[in-house]
């Protein structure tokens, strides 16, 4: 069995804690978990029985699941039509001969070696008796309470390398261990603690998907028709998924023969020859991501939907092609109907207008109408939408990602690119989605990379003069424009798309009550030492990131540069309160030492699971904005330009305003910006947009920090 072990979820009932486990197996899966063991050693037969009825269910074909140990069980929850792909057995379990007869050929059998004499035993078998092993344990761990000596990555590597089998790393494994048991032989990494207890369990799968997936390039398959004037189908496809850092493959459903003004003919090869494209590649290549296309008819959608089922690759982008650009009719009616099928098998669809109206059974008038068509689809098929808005009037070009499952609705928006030629922007994007997704990237982090580079490919397609009609976009504008290999924006642009991004943020600091005074030297001395006290508070764990952040850093520069300013916090909080603790002040110990505002919570809050997620270049994203908005803040007010009374002496907190004029403050922020663009320019794209992500709500919580001191809630 070609099984993608990559990474492999053991279930403990009492770590999945309320949440359950079943409710933490399928949040697992969404994150892109390949398989998923049971493992209960508490129940009886007949709750593992129910158990696995229940995983199936919610599993849904995403990922193969077995059992630990319990063979009967299997066997017993396949009558009552659960899909149980296998069993795993340890040392002194059932017999793998007797679990290959009773499970069949295909069935995947796995069993657990952690010494040489363990793998000798397994040589000693029929071929084709186990499947793989599961070889550990690789760190202590408590959640089994009998394991062996710990083989550590160097331990695992020697067993690995006397294997003939795949081995799957099992034991204490950890986010960071990713790479090194990856480059120690693992076929994969088995996961108990850091998947069943994480607080959200697809979050962190997708986070060892990328870290397993890192460097590495993903495979992604087309499924789709051809277009021979190379603008949109399988020729825009694989131009997407190279641009955008992925190995492409392309299944042909059917040939058009198109070009930019329209499709004069449309020919289906025989269905069979469709089936024997999928099974070569899916029998030889561990697909990370699908993407479909134009499907011509319900036979051809029937045959994806089968193989699909069988395969059921991490990712599976739908294109649910039905009209072309110039207005043609790609999809025969009955297939139309049959396409609603294949929905439940996606990951995300991406219709554009006229096609989520067909899918969603109703008619659609405004941007609006669009979102809640595409809720009401998302709840039905069981999977993301993303809605188009290319095709609305006006100057936006807008698309809205929606998943009922985890009450998403997320818009992006832009301004509309002035230009006819948008040939195959639906191919080009559904693609990249797919590409990025394969990467591990959150689907809010992919839908924006995707679009960042599908509107400069878009930019650009004016340029190739490609036919009269509407004209293909250029895939890869961002390579091309910059020379060879490059395609990297530059460090000065990202800064400045970063700081526009946040132009309205940064209007409603100004207007906010608590600057205003500030500015013009109104400010009452409550909400002052409400604001000071709440710093002194945020500035202690603040200094904490940026130790965080120093830890993390790639060169001795950065580190220096991130403990240097967690030195500086740490000053300036107790600089705060040896000042404003004083006797002429009249503050009293406790009301300085007040307990963390909502808003000083939330801010805080966001930066530790920044900096516990241990990416530097995130952890930097997010220390960014406490040094420039204070910095920009601090000029102006010096300046005057926020209110006159600022640069009066006699202003009544003039020494504190005078620390953020400080220029040693200014050199700081501008190397921390330095520091952050360059990272970001050369970053992947999808890390670009966690790190943007993770910047703007820095940003959001600083406004929400000035607000909080003559806040309503201030005032209850
Ligand atoms: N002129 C434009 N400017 C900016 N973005 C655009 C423009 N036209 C389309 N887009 C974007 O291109 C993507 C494709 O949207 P569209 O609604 O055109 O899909 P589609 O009709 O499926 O495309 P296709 O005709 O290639 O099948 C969306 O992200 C949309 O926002
Ligand atoms: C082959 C093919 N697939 C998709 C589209 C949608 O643009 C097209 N025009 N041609
Ligand atoms: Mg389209």
């Amino acid at each position: 069995m070609n099984a993608d072990l990559s990474l492999y979820l053991v279930t403990d009932a009492a770590l999945c804690g309320d949440r359950g486990v079943v409710e933490t197996v399928r949040r697992a899966v969404d994150g892109g978990v390949r398989i998923v063991q049971l493992r209960d050693k508490d129940a009886t037969d007949a709750e593992t029985v129910d158990q696995l009825v229940a995983l199936s269910q919610a599993i849904d074909g995403r990922a193969l699941l077995v059992v630990n140990d319990r063979l009967d069980a299997a066997v017993a929850a396949r009558e009552r039509g659960a899909r149980v792909d296998g069993v795993h057995l340890g040392q002194g379990d059932a017999s793998v001969l007797r679990a290959r007869k009773v499970l069949g050929p295909e069935a995947l059998i796995g069993l657990t070696a952690n010494s040489p004499a363990h793998l000798d035993a397994v040589d000693a078998l029929p071929s084709g008796t186990v499947d793989y092993l599961g070889v550990g344990v690789i760190r202590p761990t408590t959640t089994k309470p009998d394991h062996p000596a710990p083989l550590g990555v160097e331990g695992f590597r020697g067993l690995v390398s006397r294997s003939a089998l795949p081995c799957v790393a099992i034991g204490g494994v950890g986010v960071d261990d990713t790479e090194a048991l990856r480059e120690a032989g693992a076929a994969g990494l088995a996961v108990v603690s850091a998947l069943c207890a994480a607080d959200d369990p697809a979050t962190t799968a997708r986070q060892f998907r990328r870290r397993w997936l890192g460097g590495s390039v993903p495979r992604v398959l087309s499924i789709a028709g051809s277009d021979p004037s190379g603008g949109a189908g399988v020729q825009a496809d694989l131009k997407s998924i190279a641009a955008n850092g992925g190995y492409g493959m392309a299944v042909l459903t059917a040939l058009t023969a198109q070009n930019t003004r329209g499709v004069r003919a449309v020919h289906v090869p025989p269905v069979e020859f469709l089936r024997a494209q999928l099974d070569a590649v899916s029998d030889d290549i561990v697909i990370d991501a699908v993407k479909i296309g134009m499907l011509a008819d319900a036979d051809v959608i029937r045959a994806v939907g089968a193989w699909l089922d069988a395969v059921r690759p991490p990712v599976v982008v739908l294109d649910p092609v039905m009209v072309a650009t110039s207005g043609d009719r790609l999809l025969d009616p009955d297939a139309e109907r049959a396409l609603r099928d294949l929905l439940t098998l996606s990951t995300l669809v991406t219709p554009n207008l006229a096609e989520l109206a067909v899918l969603a059974g109703r008619d659609i008038t405004d941007w609006n109408d669009a979102i809640s068509a595409a809720e009401q689809l998302s709840a039905e098929v069981r999977a993301a939408v993303l809605v188009k808005g290319g095709h609305l009037p006006g100057d936006e070009a807008p698309d809205a990602l929606v998943d009922a499952r985890r009450e998403l609705r997320q818009e992006f928006t832009g301004p509309r690119i002035p230009t006819s030629n948008t040939h195959g922007t639906g191919c080009s994007l559904s693609s990249a989605l797919a590409t990025l997704l394969a990467r591990g990237e959150e689907p809010e982090d992919a839908v924006s990379a995707a679009r960042d580079w599908l509107r400069e490919s878009l930019r650009a397609g004016d340029a190739l003069r490609v036919g009269r009609g509407h004209g293909p976009i250029n895939h890869f504008a961002g390579l091309w424009e910059r020379g060879g290999a490059e395609t990297r924006p530059a460090a000065g642009d990202v800064a400045t798309q970063w700081w526009r991004g946040i132009a309205e943020i940064r209007t409603g600091i100004d207007e906010l009550p608590f600057i205003r005074a500030l500015a013009d030297g109104t400010l009452e001395r409550a909400p002052f030492l409400f604001y000071l006290a709440q710093d002194a508070l945020y500035l202690r764990e603040y200094a904490r990131v940026l130790a965080e952040a120093a830890r993390l850093a790639p060169t001795s520069d950065e580190q220096a540069f991130w403990a240097d300013s967690a030195h500086g916090s740490i000053v300036g909080e107790l600089e705060l309160h040896a000042s404003w603790l004083t006797p002429a002040h009249g503050v009293s110990a406790a009301t300085f030492a007040a307990e963390p505002a909502p808003a000083t919570t939330a801010y805080l809050d966001h930066l530790r699971s920044v900096a516990f997620g241990g990416d530097y270049t995130e952890v930097i994203a997010a220390v960014l904005p406490c040094f420039w908005l204070y910095t920009d803040l601090g000029r102006r007010l010096h300046a005057g330009e926020l209110g006159e009374y600022a640069r009066h002496a006699g202003h009544p907190y003039a020494s504190w305003l005078a620390t953020y004029a400080d220029p040693a403050f200014e050199e700081a922020t501008r190397r921390a910006i330095a520091y952050v663009a360059d990272a970001a320019a050369q970053a992947d794209p999808g890390t670009r947009a966690r790190m943007r992500r993770a910047f703007e709500a820095s940003s959001a919580h600083e406004l929400a920090f000035f607000a909080a001191p003559m806040g309503p809630q201030r005032l209850r």
